[in-house]
């Protein structure tokens, strides 16, 4: 029995490498200095996995922004836009790697980013490969060879992890009709063939392959493109050893194929999907042949204890079908989704920690597991006997459970999930009473998180400046925010949310049945991190949560100030939920705190709330059997959080990073007043589907991409409203940017929002005169 895990966090402990490569960034170090800590982060992690007794150690699971755009630079898929980049002498590999992320705006260039989009359910977003139909692949990038060399020569026993040439195909877009990305796998697998061979002759043994569309549904030519890979790598490389690594959900729906599958390890998720899935693959074709099951039983998405009694349970099963030398202990996927050590924690009392487990945590799990099934020492059955008790404790305790929480979460009527009326009426009522002009314009929420702000926030943490000093500036800031709002002309303002750290750890610091860490960082994109809150008992909100700054900005003005509020999925997707109840219960719970505050913001005068739900979409399972049971109670949700108010008061919701067409539907059956979507980068494309559905409430498609600090045109502006206006009826329109504007700096988002306001001032003046 041997232990592996299939990724390590990268970001360091202390957030390091996103430090450094900021810091490179921001011109203040170079490619050497940020080399030299990327190497100490890796050596770090290797060593940690080696100390802690992992066997297999993954390697080129390290990134300086996306393991996918890695891979484009392996196989030199770079698009045609940074090709010159690559000839530019003053250029590194690295700056076009950076340049693909984020786009280059210099006075010689001004490119494009590639674009990002989620990891599957997950909060962390990919950078897409593009394809176009004579696509060729050479390998570029000798990333994975150079860190096997400097593994191999630190002493740890290197795993290379690659993504699979079909699952990059499957991740990538054709940027052009006429061909079908799957076709251009011949060329594809040369690429792959060159640097196993390379990774081959530098002594490596068993290499990875990380194929999780295998979790997905597939169609026939999906599965025939994983077959041929895996045919094709295991032919190539007959002495080499190839793991197929699964994760994030069961593989059932491909078990016939994966049992075709040559390979000498299949990974796979024992954390999700179908409970049955250990056993259906033991009993399948699986248990004949000499392939090791590799059992993904450390959670890799989530934070709690391992509990070893039911692990080990599974290996015993496994164990008894496939014998000890074909079972394999592993983390469920790459620890990457979750926070580095909890050890760094200083907060966290010792009852919570000792419910959970962060990455360098996991590693213990991981190899107990595999030494509990084996040859346990004293301390290791000393170890499982503690962990018995931790994980009885952590049912039993006192902190989790309130019965009035969970009295009043089922006690949930159908009445409390619609407005008083339908739309069409509330319409009649809102257009009266709010008496806005055509095309309203609006902002998403967040203004400009400057590092100022950031540092009187964390000199505040630190007790450095007392609460008065913070409000007092915190207050300033939402005065300027205000008067600038108004100076610019928008129709609904916004305070600016300059008192949050993250739209959800905000949320998380003042709910009940929540805890919060220091420095439970994890990578979302790029160098940006959040820090999910933990959800670990049942949710209750105590006091008003947004209330004290919504009113004092309305107090500001005589413009109407919209509420602002996390939805109840999105604060569930992007924390770390509890395991110990169905994710359903604890949407609802965290519902109907929000649905207080939403009461809370109309009894104090706020017509006019927004509850977010940019992480809706993400929440879908990956398979699609799944989707109509979460969209009806994640839609239920949300419209239990919305649905306490008047007739009156206006419900906005927002959502960014989505594509509706699958799920349009579920999106009219919010029933938000108004939605406001990202759609600048599609240049209202997205509004399609909504033209198509009839979709009857108001939008607000986005016409700026507020991801670049790149200022658009008023006639840039003025043309895309007039797209959305062949989408949707006038009175319907509302005119804002993407979504919040925290990321940007307020020189461009006080130009880029005056230009908004001008065009749409254009736009009303082209009405009145065809009027
Ligand atoms: C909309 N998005 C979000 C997602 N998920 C969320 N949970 N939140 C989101 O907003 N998913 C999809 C997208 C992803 N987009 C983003 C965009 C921006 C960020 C981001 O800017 N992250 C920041 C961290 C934000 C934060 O929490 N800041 C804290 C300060 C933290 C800090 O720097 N502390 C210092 C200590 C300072 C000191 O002591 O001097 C430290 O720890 O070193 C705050 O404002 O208080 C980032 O920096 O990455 C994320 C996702
Ligand atoms: N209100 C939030 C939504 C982000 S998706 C913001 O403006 O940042
Ligand atoms: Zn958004």
């Amino acid at each position: 029995m041997k232990s592996h895990v299939l990724g390590y966090p990268r970001v360091g402990a202390k957030r390091e490498l996103k430090k450094a490569i900021e810091n490179y960034w921001g011109k203040n170090s170079n490619q050497e200095a940020l080399e030299l800590i990327a190497a100490e982060i890796r050596k770090q992690n290797w060593k940690k996995q080696q100390n802690a007794g992992i066997d297999f150690i993954p390697v080129n699971d390290f990134s300086f922004y996306d393991q996918v755009l890695d891979t484009t630079l392996l196989v030199g898929a770079v698009p045609e836009r940074y090709q010159a980049l690559l000839n530019n002498q003053n250029l590194s590999e690295l700056d076009v790697y950076f340049a693909m992320a984020r786009g280059l705006q210099t006075e010689d260039y001004d490119i494009t980013a590639m674009e990002m989009t989620k990891w599957f359910d997950t909060n962390y977003h990919y950078i897409v490969p593009e394809f176009v139909k004579n696509q060729t692949f050479k390998n570029l990038s000798k990333k994975v060879i150079n860190e096997y060399k400097e593994a191999v020569a630190l002493g740890i026993n290197a795993k290379p992890v690659l993504i699979s040439p079909a699952s990059y195909l499957l991740l990538g877009k054709e940027k052009e009709a006429g061909f079908d990305k799957l076709d251009l796998l011949d060329g594809l697998l040369e690429v792959y063939k060159q640097v196993i061979a390379e990774l081959e002759n530098l002594g490596a043994t068993y290499i990875q392959i990380d194929e999780p569309f295998l979790a997905l549904n597939l169609k026939d030519k999906e599965q025939f493109t994983i077959q041929k890979t895996h045919q094709f790598l295991n032919k190539e490389f007959p002495n080499l050893k190839f793991i197929t690594a699964t994760y994030f959900d069961d593989v059932l729906d491909n078990l016939e194929l994966i049992n075709q599958l040559p390979g000498a390890v299949l990974h796979i998720d024992l954390t999700r999907g179908d409970e049955t899935q250990l056993l259906k693959i033991l009993q399948s074709e699986f248990k004949n042949q000499s392939k090791v099951l590799s059992l993904g039983l450390v959670d890799g998405r989530n934070i709690w204890k391992n509990d070893f009694t039911k692990s080990i349970a599974q290996i015993n099963k496994a164990k008894e079908v496939l014998g000890t030398d074909r079972v394999w202990v592993a983390s469920s996927s790459s620890l990457l989704h979750v926070p580095v050590d909890l050890e760094s924690e200083e907060k966290l009392d010792d009852e919570l920690k000792s419910w959970l487990s962060f990455a360098a945590q996991k590693l213990d799990e991981v190899v107990l597991l595999k030494t509990l099934s084996t040859h346990p020492t004293h301390a290791d059955l000393l170890a499982f006997e503690n962990n018995k008790k931790d994980i009885q404790e952590r049912r039993a305790s006192g902190r989790i459970h309130k019965f009035h929480v969970k009295n009043r979460e089922s006690f949930i009527e159908d009445k409390d999930l619609h407005r008083n009326s339908a739309f069409a009426t509330r319409k009649i009522i809102q257009t009266k009473a709010l008496q806005l002009p055509l095309y309203p314009t609006t902002t998403i929420g967040s203004f400009p998180q400057t590092p100022e702000v950031r540092s009187w926030r964390a000199k505040h943490k630190k007790g450095l400046i007392s609460n008065q000093e913070y409000n007092t500036l915190l207050e300033q800031e939402t005065k300027e925010s205000i008067e600038f709002q108004e100076q610019v002309g928008l129709d609904v303002l916004v305070h600016g949310e300059f008192e949050r750290n993250d739209m959800v750890e905000y949320f998380g610091e003042q709910l009940e049945g929540f805890a919060f860490t220091q420095f439970g960082w994890v990578q979302s994109y790029g160098t940006r991190c959040v820090k999910p809150p933990i959800i670990f008992g049942d949710v209750e909100r105590l006091n008003p949560m947004t209330l004290e700054w919504t009113v004092f900005a309305q107090s500001l003005t005589n413009k109407y100030v919209k509420g602002m509020l996390t939805g109840p999925v999105t604060i569930l997707q992007w924390s770390f939920v509890r395991d110990d109840q169905p994710r359903k219960t604890t949407c609802n719970q965290i519902a109907l705190a929000i649905r207080d505050e939403v009461v809370d913001l109309e009894k104090a005068g706020i017509k006019i709330i927004q509850i977010d739900e940019p992480a809706i979409r993400e929440g879908l399972p990956l398979k699609q059997a799944q989707w109509n049971d979460y969209l009806t109670w994640a839609v239920n949700a949300f419209k239990l959080s919305a649905s306490g108010v008047n007739d009156e008061t206006q419900i906005h919701t927002h959502m960014c990073y989505s594509e509706f067409n699958d799920i349009i539907k579920a999106i009219a059956d919010m029933d938000a007043d108004v939605i406001t979507i990202e759609c600048s980068r599609s240049q209202m494309e997205l509004l399609d589907v909504f033209a198509e559905f009839n979709y009857p409430n108001e939008i607000g498609p986005g016409v700026y991409d507020i991801h670049s600090p790149r200022v658009p045109s008023t006639q840039e502006v003025v043309d895309l409203i007039e797209k959305a206006e062949k989408y949707i009826p006038k009175e319907n329109i509302w005119i804002n940017p993407d979504c919040g504007l925290k990321t940007r700096k307020w020189p461009e988002t006080k130009k880029a929002l005056e230009v908004m306001v001008n065009a749409t001032q254009q736009i009303r003046e082209k009405v009145e005169v065809s009027c």
